[in-house]
């Protein structure tokens, strides 16, 4: 079957309904990405990029419109359902890297397994081969701190495929960084998720990066163009 991954439709959502400070975010927004394919999400700020993030990470609902993962009606599905995809199916990257401070890298890794029931020898050896395809290997000790800001946020993607997501969601996730690390960062997320087959919608404010996805989705005034 070629179900797409993430297949968003007719999706709407307001803060604050009929109170004072009443926003529609989204307004209609039609989205379907399939295996392999890399978006890229350019919005102004505030148009609600974090929003739509967040809803297609079942991190939040819609008003109204429907969200599917590998096919599967998410408004539909239970609260473990979903939870259970949110786990397995979907790879989370911020523009803050939120790895556990006391953890060493590999450890960050090696967590998520865990969770999702995995062998401590197994997730160790999947944590040291991510950790390897982003060229830090050899940091796979060092706690968070002891890590430059683009180690980190390069352990915060081995953090997010771990499980082996389908789909990876990511807000502005060399945000952070300088543009010279930014570059190379976002060069080693782009070949970790060309060599793992996801399906990736990545925010980003830099054009420069947007040009490099396949495709370029622009959300404003509640709409999605591409
Ligand atoms: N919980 C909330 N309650 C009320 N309004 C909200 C809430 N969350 C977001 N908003 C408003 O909705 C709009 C979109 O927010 P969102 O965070 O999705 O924007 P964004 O595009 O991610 O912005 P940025 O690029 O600045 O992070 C903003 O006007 C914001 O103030």
């Amino acid at each position: 079957m070629n179900e797409p991954v993430l297949s968003i439709e007719g999706l709407e959502k307001t803060y604050n309904r009929g109170r004072p400070g009443e926003v529609a975010v989204l307004r209609g927004i039609d989205l379907s990405l399939a295996r392999g394919e890399v978006a890229a999400l350019v919005a102004p700020s505030g148009a609600g990029k974090s929003t739509l993030l967040h809803i297609a990470g079942l991190l939040d609902v819609p008003d109204s419109g429907r969200v599917m993962i590998g096919g599967q009606d998410m408004a539909r599905a239970s609260g473990r359902v979903r939870t259970g995809v949110r786990r397995r199916d979907i790879g989370f990257i911020y523009q803050f890297h939120h790895l556990l401070p006391e953890f060493s890298a590999v450890e960050n890794i090696m967590l998520p397994q865990l969770a999702d029931g995995a062998a401590r020898g197994e997730a160790q050896a999947r944590a040291f081969d991510l950790l390897e395809s982003v060229g830090i290997r050899n940091r796979a000790q060092h706690r968070p701190a002891a890590l430059s800001g683009g180690e980190q946020q390069r352990v915060a993607f081995c953090r997010a495929l771990a499980n082996r997501p389908r789909l990876l969601l990511a807000d502005e996730p060399t945000g952070n960084l300088d543009p010279a690390t930014s570059d190379q960062v976002f060069a080693a997320l782009m070949e970790l998720v060309r060599g793992s087959g996801l399906a990736a919608l990545i925010a980003t404010h830099n054009m420069d990066l947007a040009a490099r996805m396949d495709r370029v989705l622009r959300l404003e005034a509640g709409v999605l163009a591409e």
